[in-house]
């Protein structure tokens, strides 16, 4: 596969993007894998809720059903409803961005969203700066990058675009300490302005910024 698709098809799955604002509403979603039921009838609006957190058992389909409020996989049955601006940070960024480097993904998101230079600039800046993710580390594939490193990239990348809704899996996961913490610090300021964030964590609820509610498979 080109480069060239392969960024394409990574914005068109992962940085999904409408203009309407409107919250997110999902009602009755079920989903099956074969013939075994993985969740059924969950139903929740975000229009309230700062943070919705997902839990649940290793293999209970949080991922999955991520995938489903994205519109990368289809539910079996039930209905969503959303028009907002979603950035999605994903557990593992493998399979989806062998041989770019942390600089081509920014470059590529700022050229297909349209983000003004100067902007741009003093985001990725200051992203970099709260996570810092140094020179040397810009210009490497991200296949070569360390777990936590790989999470920043994808950090940074969610939030390179002013999104509504930021929809993240296991954000901090592999993460240091001090970039924990300034992750919070970063979803409480965007909660505060209005932003929603649904995330799956296994982490304990304490160390997470203030859960409005919690959706449990
Ligand atoms: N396309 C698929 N084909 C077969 N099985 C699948 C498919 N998609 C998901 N599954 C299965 O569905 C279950 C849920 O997977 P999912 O990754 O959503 O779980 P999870 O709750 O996020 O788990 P974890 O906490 O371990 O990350 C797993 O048993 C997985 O193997």
């Amino acid at each position: 596969m080109g480069i060239l698709k392969k960024i394409i098809d990574i914005t068109i799955n992962y940085f999904n993007y409408n203009i309407k604002g409107e919250k997110m509403k999902v009602e009755n979603i079920s989903y099956r894998v074969n013939s075994r039921i993985l969740f059924d009838h969950i139903s929740f609006d975000t229009s309230n809720s700062g943070l919705t957190l997902i839990t649940g058992k290793n293999g209970a389909g949080k991922s999955t059903l991520l995938k489903v409020l994205l519109g990368i996989v289809q539910p079996y049955s039930g209905s969503l409803i959303s028009d907002e601006k979603v950035s999605y940070v994903p557990d593992s960024s493998d399979n989806y961005f062998i041989g770019l480097s942390p600089n081509l993904l920014f470059e590529f998101l700022q050229k297909q969203f349209f983000i003004e230079t100067n902007l741009f600039e003093e985001r990725l800046r200051e992203l970099r700066e709260q996570f810092y993710l140094n020179e040397k580390l810009m210009t490497q594939t991200i296949q070569s990058l360390s777990l936590g490193e790989k999470k920043k990239v994808m950090l940074i990348a969610a939030f390179l675009l002013d999104s509504d809704l930021y929809v993240m899996d296991e954000p901090l996961s592999g993460l240091d300490q001090v970039s924990v913490e300034n992750l919070i610090h970063l979803i409480e300021q965007k909660i505060n302005l209005g932003k929603h964030f649904i995330i799956v964590s296994h982490e304990r609820q304490e160390i997470l910024p203030t859960v409005d509610q919690i959706i449990s498979l």
